[in-house]
């Protein structure tokens, strides 16, 4: 659990910090449906609620780039390495691809499987999915995000990627 579970939520929660820094649309997108929905809540005497299940544009941005190598034992025991595919524009942040769009990210759709997919795939999704959703929540609720000493968004340029099972930022964000 430790090992699995913390890096991949912490470096996911990074990513979504980072791309939503450099594109204020979706920043501010996020942050509004959150506020309204709190509203909302607050306003019919429901406490605030960090369930995500109201947030649709809240969408997961995960990042394991290379699935854990598979060893295939029963025939010609070569090591099987999965890259994920790269679809049509995948280095630009548009949560909106995923809006009315069957895919999902719980293993059935083979372009893009960040828990993985079939009988090793990622036992923590549920636990994952909640803790990232739930701290971006939070932090978009509770505070108003900005770049330190009059950075622009376009500033942010390097988004590079660690190496490691779990890729993190290079340059910290
Ligand atoms: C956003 C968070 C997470 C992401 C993106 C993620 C992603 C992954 C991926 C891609 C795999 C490999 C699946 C495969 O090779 O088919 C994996 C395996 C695994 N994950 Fe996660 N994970 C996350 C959170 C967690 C959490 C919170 C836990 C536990 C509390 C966890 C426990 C595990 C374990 C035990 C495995 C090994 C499963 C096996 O080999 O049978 N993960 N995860």
């Amino acid at each position: 659990m430790f090992a699995a579970g913390i890096d991949t939520s912490s470096a996911t929660i990074i990513w979504a910090m980072a791309e939503m820094m450099r594109n204020q649309r979706v920043l501010r997108k996020a942050q509004i449906e959150i506020r309204e929905t709190s509203r909302r809540e607050t306003t019919n005497f429901k406490e605030f609620s960090t369930s995500t299940n109201n947030y649709h544009y809240l969408k997961l941005h995960a990042r394991v780039p290379l699935l854990v190598p598979r060893d295939c034992s029963s025939s010609a025991r070569s090591m099987i390495m999965i890259y994920l595919p790269k679809k049509a524009d995948p280095e630009s942040f548009i949560p909106e691809r995923f809006e009315n769009s069957s895919i999902n990210f719980t293993g059935n759709d083979y372009e893009f499987i960040p828990f993985g997919a079939g009988r090793r795939m990622c036992p923590g999704i549920t636990f994952g999915t909640n803790s990232v959703e739930s701290t971006l929540v939070n932090l978009l609720h509770h505070f108003e995000w900005q770049l330190p000493n009059g950075m622009e968004p376009q500033d942010i340029i390097n988004m590079e990627e660690s190496d490691g099972i779990t890729t993190t930022l290079k340059a910290p964000l």
